[in-house]
């Protein structure tokens, strides 16, 4: 018996995330042009697409941090905003925005995920506390639980942010290029992790450009290149034909573009 969650078709419960006709300008880019995509719940889901794919877009776009053009978005059955505001939804962006001169500790930036627990002012409790403690155990990272972040690798800081979504006991996670810069055991810690909270229901969206993890880490592959180019299982996404026409793809400038075939470049 595995413990990995149900295939890519095999879900029948209602999507975590629902993007529908989703287009954002960016200036005179458009970097997404009628994106419709739904995340199973339960799963890892990859957004794979090459640089300036708008990948990073589509998951600003998932925490209402640009402002789309068209279209819409549900997470967890909610619009973005009633969404962000239960908690349930916990984010690692591309740069991790951790001021490496402040002097916080990586079990306080954990700390932070409890924040949906203990509100802004209430002294974190024995069960906070704890939970903190399992979140830096199950990264492996309880060592340098008081070390200033500053003073933390790359690799040991995005662990970290993990650390901290495990405390927020987050429903999905959305996770932009975490494996940038990590060693292949943090790299492997990391997948472990994703794996276990997918077994246990909660939904990932996590993008990377490295095809080298998709193979490990999704159990479905969105391909993005400014519009949606397939998504499904990993074996049926990610072959040589679909790759090349993904990386060949040019994406026209805002005045340019022509309305185009769902799913086609
Ligand atoms: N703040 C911004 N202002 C203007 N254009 C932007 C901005 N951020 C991104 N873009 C443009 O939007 C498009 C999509 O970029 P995005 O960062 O979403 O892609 P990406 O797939 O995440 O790329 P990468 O893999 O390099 O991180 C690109 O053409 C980019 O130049």
């Amino acid at each position: 018996m595995t413990d990995r969650p149900l295939p890519f078709s095999a879900h029948t419960g209602p999507p975590a995330v629902v993007v529908t006709d989703l287009t954002v300008d960016r200036g005179q880019i458009r970097a997404l042009d009628s994106v419709s995509l739904s995340v199973p719940t339960g799963e890892i889901t990859v957004l794979l697409g090459p640089n300036g794919s708008g990948k990073s877009t589509l998951l600003q776009s998932l925490l209402g941090l640009v402002t789309p053009t068209g279209g819409s978005v549900r997470l967890l059955g909610s619009p973005v905003r009633r969404a962000l505001r239960t908690g349930r939804v916990a984010a690692v962006p591309q740069s991790d925005g951790l001021d490496e001169r402040f002097p916080v500790t990586a079990g306080e930036v954990v700390m932070q995920g409890r924040r949906r627990f203990t509100g802004p002012w209430r002294r974190p409790s024995a069960a906070d506390r704890l939970a903190v403690d399992e979140a830096l155990d199950r990264v492996g990272l309880s060592p340098i639980a008081g070390r200033r972040i500053g003073e933390l690798s790359g690799g040991q800081r995005r662990r970290v942010l993990l650390a901290r979504c495990l405390a927020q006991e987050a429903e999905l996670l959305l996770l932009d290029e975490p494996f940038s810069g990590m060693d292949a055991g943090s790299e492997e810690v990391y997948i472990d992790v994703l794996r276990e909270l997918t077994a246990s229901g909660r939904t990932a969206l996590v993008s990377t450009h490295h095809l080298g993890t998709v193979e490990r880490l999704a159990d479905s592959v969105a391909l993005l290149n400014g519009r949606l180019v397939a998504h499904g299982p990993v074996a049926e996404t990610t072959t040589p034909q679909i790759l090349s026409t993904l990386l060949g793809a040019r994406l026209p400038a805002v005045d340019d573009r022509t309305p185009t075939a769902e799913g086609a470049l």
